[in-house]
């Protein structure tokens, strides 16, 4: 089933000195059954806040979000995992009655070796694998995946997006990526869509065309 996302109309509230917000005003956007979408703005313009209305999080608006699905993966652009737990724990609290499959999960995302560290002792990259093992462990239909990208060195950011390539592969959840990297959108998602001004609109949205494999 495709996911229909149709925002008529969200604003933030005027809060003491910060004027009212008109965020969105008429933005549709349709994505295909496992289709990688990645959402490219600039900052502030509301890719977040866009997420966090898809996940459910915020219904504060008015539009609909057709065909989400019950289990859908979030991985927001801070890790938040749970400091007092490892970085096993934190994936058992997804995993009722499944523990082992933290381990796996752990090493899928290259973590074997680090199930029992506390997150303040994890880089930002290992933090950020331990949220996208979590994501992940819900094997979720819908993936929403917060600049999984930003604040790494080269190496980790490449690192990182193999993963999450290897990842949409193998399970090939919809998939919302939102980035402020051309090149990243190119290398992962199917189709790139743009969005920009204030209310953000689509100014873009375009196919990603991939050269033919060989047969
Ligand atoms: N809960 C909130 N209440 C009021 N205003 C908010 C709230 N959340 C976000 N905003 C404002 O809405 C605008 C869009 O924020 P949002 O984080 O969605 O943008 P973004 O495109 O994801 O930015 P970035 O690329 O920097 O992460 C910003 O001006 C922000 O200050």
């Amino acid at each position: 089933m495709s996911l229909k996302i149709d925002v008529v109309r969200k604003i933030y509230a005027r809060q003491g000195d910060t004027p009212e917000r008109v965020l969105f005003e008429g933005l549709s956007l349709e994505l295909a059954d496992g289709e990688v979408c990645a959402l490219v703005g600039p900052s502030g313009t509301g890719k977040t806040s866009l997420l966090q209305m898809v996940a459910g999080l915020d219904e504060d608006f008015t539009g609909t979000i057709e065909g989400r699905p019950p289990d859908i993966g979030y991985l927001f652009q801070t890790p938040r995992l749970f400091p007092w737990r490892t970085a096993r724990q934190n994936l058992e609290l997804v995993l009722p009655g499944r523990v082992e499959r933290a381990g796996e999960l752990l090493a899928e995302v290259g973590l074997a070796g680090s199930e029992d560290v506390y997150p303040q002792r994890l880089s930002l990259g290992m933090a950020r694998r331990v949220a996208l093992a979590r994501a992940l462990a819900v094997e979720p239909k819908l993936l929403l995946l917060d600049e999984p990208f930003a604040s790494l060195d080269t190496a980790t950011s490449k690192g990182m997006q193999d993963l999450v390539s290897a990842q949409l592969q193998r399970s090939r959840p919809t998939t919302l990526l939102v980035t402020h990297h051309w090149h990243e959108a190119a290398a992962l998602a199917d189709r790139i869509v743009v969005i920009d001004g204030s209310p953000a609109r689509i100014v873009e949205n375009r196919a990603v065309l991939r050269p033919r494999a060989a047969e």
